[in-house]
C-alpha cells in the first residue's frame, strides 16, 4: 500500500490491494516478459481494476420470474462510458467492455511528445452530451498526468461530472497533478509507484505500455 503522503488530499484514489492484482502487476513490470505476455496480464487486471471501480455504480431494480418464484432483479441504471486513451488503453477496452456489456464506448487518441512530455491529440471520437452520464478512462498508465488531464477536460467539455481515472500504475506526481487541476477526477490503480525519472517515466514503473503491448514505434 502506497504511505499516505503520496496520494494528496482531497483526491478520491482507490489502490487495488490484491494478490491477484499484484501479481499481473508484477508480470507487466517483468522486463522480460513479451508482447502477448504483456496483454494477457493487462487484460487480467484491468478486470481487477473494473470490478472495483464499479463497485459504486447505480442500479436499479426491475421484476422478474425464476424458474420457481417471482422475485426482484439488479441492472446497471445508468452504464459509465468507457473511454480507452490510444494506443495503451486499447489493450484495456476489451475486457472492461466484457465486464460492462451495457457500455457505450468512445476513444481519445494521444502521443506525449518525449521530449516536451505534454501530450499531442491525433484522435476524439466522443458522444456529443455527457451530462449525467458516468465516464470510466482507460489508460494504464498516469505518469506526469499531463495526457489524463487532457482526456478529462475533453471529456468536461462535453458535460462530463463523473469522471473515473483507470490506471494500472500511477506516479505521485500524476495525482498532484489530478488534484491540482481541481478536475474532480476519482482514480482507480493497482500502485503508486516511487516517482518519476528525468524522462517522464514511472519508477519502478514498466516502461512505455504501449511498446509493450504492441512493439515500438
Ligand atoms: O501522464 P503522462 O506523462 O501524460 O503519460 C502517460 C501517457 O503515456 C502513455 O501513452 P503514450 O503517449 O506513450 O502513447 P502510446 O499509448 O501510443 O504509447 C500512456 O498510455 C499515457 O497515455
Ligand atoms: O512510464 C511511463 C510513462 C508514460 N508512459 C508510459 O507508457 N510509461
Ligand atoms: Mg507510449
Amino acid at each position: 500500500m502506497p504511505a499516505p503522503h503520496e496520494i494528496p488530499a482531497g483526491l478520491d484514489v482507490t489502490v487495488v490491494d490484491h494478490p491477484l492484482a499484484a501479481s499481473r502487476l508484477s508480470t507487466m513490470r517483468d522486463a522480460r516478459t513479451d508482447n502477448a505476455a504483456f496483454r494477457a496480464a493487462l487484460r487480467e487486471l484491468t478486470l481487477m481494476l473494473i470490478y472495483e471501480a464499479s463497485r459504486t455504480l447505480a442500479t436499479e431494480k426491475h421484476p422478474i420470474h425464476t424458474p420457481v418464484a417471482r422475485t426482484s432483479a439488479i441492472r446497471l441504471a445508468n452504464p459509465p462510458l468507457l473511454v480507452p486513451v490510444l494506443r495503451a488503453g486499447l489493450g484495456m477496452a476489451d475486457q472492461a467492455h466484457a465486464l460492462i456489456p451495457e457500455s457505450q464506448m468512445g476513444f481519445v487518441g494521444l502521443a506525449r511528445d518525449e521530449e516536451t512530455l505534454l501530450p499531442t491529440p491525433y484522435m476524439e471520437s466522443l458522444p456529443e452530451s455527457l451530462a449525467g452520464r458516468p465516464v470510466y478512462v482507460l489508460d494504464p498508465m498516469l505518469a506526469t498526468g499531463g495526457s489524463m488531464v487532457h482526456t478529462i477536460e475533453l471529456l468536461k467539455a462535453r458535460g462530463a461530472t463523473d469522471v473515473t481515472a483507470i490506471c494500472a500504475l500511477a506516479a505521485p506526481e500524476g495525482l498532484v497533478t489530478l488534484a491540482e487541476s481541481g478536475l474532480g477526477v476519482r482514480v482507480v490503480t493497482a500502485s503508486v509507484d516511487e516517482r518519476l525519472n528525468d524522462s517522464g517515466y514511472i519508477v519502478p514503473g514498466l516502461g512505455d505500455a504501449g511498446d509493450r503491448q504492441f512493439g515500438a514505434v
